[in-house]
């Protein structure tokens, strides 16, 4: 099942919540929506759910308009952060109430009805938590029979809203590989809200970078990674050092220093600098395109993190880098840093 949101608008008073959104969903995807809080995510999972309505746009499944119908009628599974299940059911009849309330003329047989919760506990993974109330879960157990539940119905179109939201970081990660592999299995056309780019860029094919009710970026994880198209994906995807700079006759200047830096493509004026912390290579004092003072080192794992005083901005920028740990960095030191890869864009791109 396709889904094709076009021109969506979307206010509540004044505010306007989603302001020309296009976006187009592929059979089979699985999509993440990324963007900070209040960038309009949820607010457009909602419309496509069926659950609000936009001022102006239209939204299509499969080349059928789906705001002529409504929620009950568009055939789509939810899951939510805090989508609670049923208190008073067991796991098996949280899964089965869906097929229990069907109309009557496609209503399944009850051994229908439990063949087919069977299935979905085995294809969560937690057939045995069956005759198990939901408060005598964990908390990525709940998500996970949420999910067969909302699967229940053989959904068209799946929409997980922050699923692993109000989950510990361990187990977040653990239902994200979860996540995936379930739907290399079952295939069903999805999208999932999210805030972590971590999230996003592991368990997605592609993601949607949202900001201020619009689209920044569509792309596959590899590209809003590695190419972001605005300041702000840059910004909000992988950790950057952000410098503020000067594009003048075609040179790149930081405060008072010229930086050796190619600016081909950058447009003249103020601009900001954006390099990736584990981009920046340590040399020796007068080698890089920056220069500055190590103020402080932290070293674990593979690498070090270090905290440099760049030389060039007024009265100086602290920024903090990633560097192996074999290249030896203490406090009082004078370096020279140069970035291996970078980015410019002119202020406001
Ligand atoms: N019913 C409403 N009435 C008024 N404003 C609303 C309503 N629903 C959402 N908004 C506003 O619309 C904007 C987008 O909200 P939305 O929930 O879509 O953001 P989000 O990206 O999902 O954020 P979060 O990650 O915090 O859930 C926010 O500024 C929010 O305050």
């Amino acid at each position: 099942m396709t889904i094709e949101v076009r021109n969506i608008i979307k206010r509540f008073g004044g505010f306007t919540a989603l302001d020309n959104v296009d976006l187009r969903v592929e059979t089979g995807e699985l999509l993440a929506l990324l963007g900070p809080s209040g960038s309009g995510k949820t607010t457009l999972l909602r419309i496509i759910a069926g659950l609000d309505w936009p001022d102006a746009g239209s939204v299509s499944f499969d080349g059928e308009d789906a705001l002529a119908r409504g929620a009950g009628e568009r055939h789509v599974g939810f899951v939510f952060q805090h989508y609670a299940l049923f208190r008073h059911m067991s796991v098996f009849e949280n899964v089965a109430f869906g097929l229990r309330v069907q109309p009557r003329a496609i209503r399944k047989s009850e051994a229908q009805i439990k063949a087919r919760v069977k299935d979905l506990l085995d294809l969560v993974q937690l057939d045995w938590l069956a005759d198990r109330y939901p408060s005598q879960l964990s908390g990525g157990q709940r998500q996970r029979i949420a999910l067969a539940r909302a699967l229940a119905i053989e959904p068209r179109i799946l929409l997980l809203d922050e699923p692993f939201g109000a989950l510990d970081a361990k187990v977040r990660k653990e239902l994200r590989k979860w996540l995936r592999t379930l739907h290399e299995e079952i295939h069903v056309t999805s999208i999932f809200v999210t805030h972590d780019q971590e999230e996003a860029l592991e368990v997605a094919n592609r993601v949607v970078v949202m900001d201020k009710g619009k689209i920044e970026q569509i792309g596959s994880p590899g590209d809003v990674y590695e190419e972001p198209a605005t300041a702000f994906v840059h910004g909000f995807i992988g950790e950057s050092i952000v410098l503020p700079v000067e594009i003048r006759d075609g040179r790149v200047r930081l405060g008072d220093r010229e930086l050796n830096l190619d600016s081909r493509d950058a447009r003249p004026g103020p601009s900001k600098l954006f390099i990736r912390r584990h981009d920046l290579a340590v040399g020796p004092s007068g080698a890089g395109a920056l220069e500055g003072a190590v103020k402080h080192v932290r070293a674990f794992g593979p690498t070090q993190r270090a905290d440099i005083l760049l030389s060039a901005v007024g009265e100086g920028t602290l920024i903090e880098i990633d560097a192996p740990r074999d290249r030896d960095l203490k406090p009082g030191d004078i370096v020279s840093l140069q970035p291996r890869r970078y980015r410019i864009f002119a202020e406001g791109a």
